[in-house]
């Protein structure tokens, strides 16, 4: 039953929220709308879960009345029907209700919710642009969709499993208790005041821990990622005991936000021992004296006595219920500095496929400093015809990657335009721009995938011949297949790890060429692409790139200027700007920047 329930909502649709609300109580209410059903029916079953313990108790306190005043050979002719009626409800209603609420919750509510809001926050942040990214930690993102999903649920499953259950029951109570004697209300409002009181006092405060705890955890879960992900850098160039520092820093600091999270529990539920205790003797005591008085039956201490244990545990259950309710906020708050931060560029609706028609592009007086007011590219302009081949060279730092991020989309300029074919490609959808363009950087990071899928990222339905064709053309086909992976895994089956780290950075290279020959987009993009090969495999791959590139609009990235000499335009980059244009003889006529650099470039070559 609980699994027809269950697939009635499919926690993995995609796209369903465009931008997650950036309040804790407003984006838990935006993701659970698709659950309201569920959430209603859990609230209902857990309404009836606690009536039915209100009526326990009231029935426990009628029972020791009724049994007073009947004989006991009379028992079964006075309340016969209503015994069975009573182990009726204890035998299959209770048990029933209990199962429906439990399931309902558990296996229903639960899993559904954690998933689908960890789902949703995953894809809006599989939206960001890369420049997003590139300013983010990547330990903490995970850390904050993780969490994300079990504090959202995790605050209406307090409300539901605890808060309602409990609030029914106090108001149950009171009422049970009033309508026997209205007397007994009176110590359990004083009651109610106390233990208001202290909850006023300790849950905000705890709250407040628990936000700080989440944070420090975040904080260090993103130095540990970072560190082994660099663990070569870390073990080569970190002093020990400086790093030591620094991860010691970060764990006590998790450690004393623990603490503080801690302290508030303990005072929390010292405190709740102590208005259990005083509930107990305040409502039994009172209740004693009623019934010493002559003011009250013996039913009425029994129903008492049963009542205030039960409510005293109920007031700890609600103590702990309201603390989680403000712990996840907390924590749903801390995630959402991630996880609801707007599309940093956002797509526009409907916006159109690229149309591709000959491969033109224009760069139109753009300007972007990454925000920061300088570097990076200033007022550059550049046309490139369908099908031309254009280098970009330039010293280190000069702005040629910024110049290919903007034309893949990874950052928005800050001013002018990129027309592909015309068309901005502000205005197109991003999707069929990058589908258009295989892109081929220096620092290639492969996914932990095989080396069949890291080929045909994005390309799954190439066929075997295709795949091997590209492979063979990035002289890759040789060494995958001697490549074998710890699993047992051989060839193209070939686990390659964490960013690739069981290849070399020549065959990662090369693999990474591979990708963008079986893509086959109309436009290229090499980003000092055969950098890290030898000279002869560079040679030989060069030879197969120009034989592609023969029919595509092709942009360059190049240190070694040997590779782009016969390019069809070169364009020469210093602090953003391009100072010389035009081919590599008639930059060496020149005798500007670019023949400078041809000059020593070529003097080393002879010294080497
Ligand atoms: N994400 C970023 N945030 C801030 N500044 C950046 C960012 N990326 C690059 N820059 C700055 O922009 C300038 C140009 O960098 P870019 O990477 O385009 O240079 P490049 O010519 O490709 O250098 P290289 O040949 O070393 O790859 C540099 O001053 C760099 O510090």
């Amino acid at each position: 039953m609980f699994k027809l329930i269950s697939d009635l909502v499919d926690p993995f649709v995609r796209g369903r929220v465009d931008a997650p609300n950036s309040t804790p109580l407003s984006f838990i209410h935006q993701q659970m709308r698709p659950l309201r059903w569920i959430i209603l029916a859990c609230f209902v079953t857990t309404i009836c879960a606690a009536l039915i313990e209100v009526w326990l108790v009231y029935y426990a306190g009628h029972l020791v009345n009724r049994l007073v005043a009947i004989p006991p050979d009379q028992i079964w002719a006075l309340m016969g029907a209503e015994l069975v009626l009573a182990a009726f409800i204890l035998l299959a209603l209770r048990p029933a209700v209990a199962l429906l609420n439990e399931g309902l919750d558990d296996i229903v509510f639960r899993p559904i919710a954690v998933s689908m809001v960890r789902w949703q926050a995953h894809q809006h942040i599989m939206r960001q642009s890369v420049g997003w990214f590139r300013n983010q930690q990547s330990g903490q993102l995970a850390q904050r969709v993780r969490e994300i999903g079990v504090s959202a649920t995790g605050t209406i499953y307090a409300v539901l499993h605890g808060l309602i259950y409990v609030v029914t029951y106090f108001v149950g109570s009171f009422w049970l208790f009033t309508a026997i004697d209205f007397r007994l209300a009176i110590p359990l409002l004083i009651w109610v005041a106390f233990y208001s009181l202290h909850m006023a006092y300790a849950v905000p405060r705890f709250s407040r821990h628990y936000e700080r705890f989440e944070a420090a955890k975040t904080d260090l879960t993103s130095l540990l990622v970072d560190n082994y992900a660099n663990i070569e850098t870390v073990k080569l160039y970190a002093d020990q005991s400086y790093e030591d520092q620094h991860a010691l820093t970060k764990f006590r600091r998790a450690f004393t936000a623990f603490v503080g999270v801690q302290r508030f529990e303990v005072v929390i539920n010292v405190g709740m021992v102590v208005l259990s205790n005083m509930l107990l003797v305040g409502l039994i005591g009172y209740a004693l004296y009623l019934w010493h008085v002559g003011a009250a039956q013996l039913g009425l201490v029994a129903a008492s006595l049963a009542l205030a244990t039960r409510v005293s545990s109920m007031a700890e259950w609600m103590m702990d219920a309201v603390a989680s309710i403000y712990g996840n906020i907390g924590a749903t708050r801390e995630a959402l500095r991630s996880v609801a931060q707007p599309m940093d560029m956002p797509a526009t609706p409907n916006a159109p496929n690229l149309k591709f028609k000959d491969g033109a592009i224009e760069f139109r007086d753009i300007s972007h400093h990454y925000g920061q007011g300088a570097g990076g590219l200033d007022r550059l302009s550049l046309h490139i015809e369908p099908g031309q081949k254009v280098a970009l060279v330039g010293a280190s730092g000069a702005g040629k990657s910024t110049l290919v991020n903007l034309m893949l989309r990874h950052y928005a300029p800050e001013r002018g335009k990129i027309l592909l074919d015309g068309q901005d490609i502000s205005h197109i959808d991003q999707n069929s721009l990058r589908q258009n363009i295989a892109h081929v950087s220096q620092d290639v990071s492969l996914l932990n995938r095989s080396l069949r899928d890291n080929i045909a990222f994005g390309h799954s339905q190439a066929s075997q011949s295709d795949l091997y064709d590209a492979a063979r053309r990035a002289h890759a086909h040789q060494f995958i297949q001697n490549t074998a992976d710890d699993m047992g895994n051989q060839g193209y089956d070939a686990i390659v790890g964490e960013r690739g780290v069981r290849l070399s950075g020549g065959q990662k290279q090369r693999i990474s060429l591979a990708r963008a020959l079986l893509r086959n987009a109309p436009i290229l993009i090499l980003d000092e692409a055969t950098s890290a090969l030898d000279s002869e495999v560079e040679a030989d791959i060069l030879d197969a790139l120009y034989t592609f590139m023969a029919d595509k609009t092709v942009i360059a990235i190049a240190h070694r200027l040997s590779t782009i000499a016969h390019m069809d335009k070169i364009a020469f980059i210093e602090n953003g700007r391009i100072v010389e244009l035009g081919r590599h003889d008639e930059l060496l006529a020149r005798n500007g920047r670019y023949a400078s650099l041809w000059r020593t470039q070529s003097r080393d070559k002879l010294t080497e």
